[in-house]
């Protein structure tokens, strides 16, 4: 059996429970699983081959667990990663710590990464605002002051983002509503990311 080549690796990181798992499985599998939640042990690997105008490229997708039991495995995970997508849940502010943190160590440790945020989540706010722990303008704040870049960007579009040779920027929204921040899985809307790359 010949080994599959990988030509882009992406990351998954964020707090456990925050829907990392469930973000892959609708990307890749365009579902959404339901039933008990199940914890990612180590990490989970997944391919997707995407066109890029003329070129098939394969995402190597590292789902990482979000447990803080396998922080140093999180780590190596990382390595080398051209994207990560740091997750946090709307709904739980320490998970949007923890995002914070994945954000400032992969900015020291993998300087070429490219990191998304992505809230998550968005149907549980969306059936009650009070549910709300983490303020659009903060998560807003916190790339704007991270990063030289801070838009709002389509799931779709992220192939697009991290093949640095065949950049086609000009598809991206330059913004959309705030009401559409955040992951709604539960409702299978589309999933936005802020993006907060620092390299681009
Ligand atoms: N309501 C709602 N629930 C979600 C959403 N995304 C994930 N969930 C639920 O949240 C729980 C955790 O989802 P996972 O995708 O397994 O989370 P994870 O971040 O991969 O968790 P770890 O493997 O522990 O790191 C599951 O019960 C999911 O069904 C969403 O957008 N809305």
């Amino acid at each position: 059996m010949s080994a599959m080549r990988v030509d882009t690796k992406v990351v998954m990181l964020g707090k456990e429970s925050v829907g990392k798992t469930s973000l892959v499985e609708r990307y890749v599998h365009h579902r959404f699983l339901v039933g008990p939640y199940q914890n990612t042990i180590g990490a989970a690997f997944v391919a997707k081959a995407i066109q890029v105008e003329d070129k098939v490229i394969t995402l190597g997708i590292w789902d990482t667990a979000g447990s803080e039991r396998y922080e140093a495995m999180s780590r190596i995970y990382y390595r080398g990663a051209r994207a990560a997508i740091v997750c946090y849940d709307l709904t739980d502010s320490s998970s949007f710590q923890r995002a914070r943190f994945w954000v400032k160590e992969l900015q020291k440790c993998e300087e070429q990464c490219k990191i998304y945020l992505c809230g998550t989540k968005s149907d549980l706010i969306e059936g009650d605002r009070s549910l709300r722990q983490i303020d659009y303008h903060d998560a807003q704040d916190f790339a704007e002051g991270n990063c030289s870049l801070s838009k709002m960007y389509h799931l779709d579009l992220i192939p697009e983002l991290l093949n640095t040779r065949f950049p086609t920027y000009t598809k991206m929204p330059s913004s959309v509503p705030a009401e559409e921040t955040g992951v709604n899985l539960g409702q299978k809307k589309d999933p936005y990311f802020y993006s907060c790359c620092h390299n681009n």
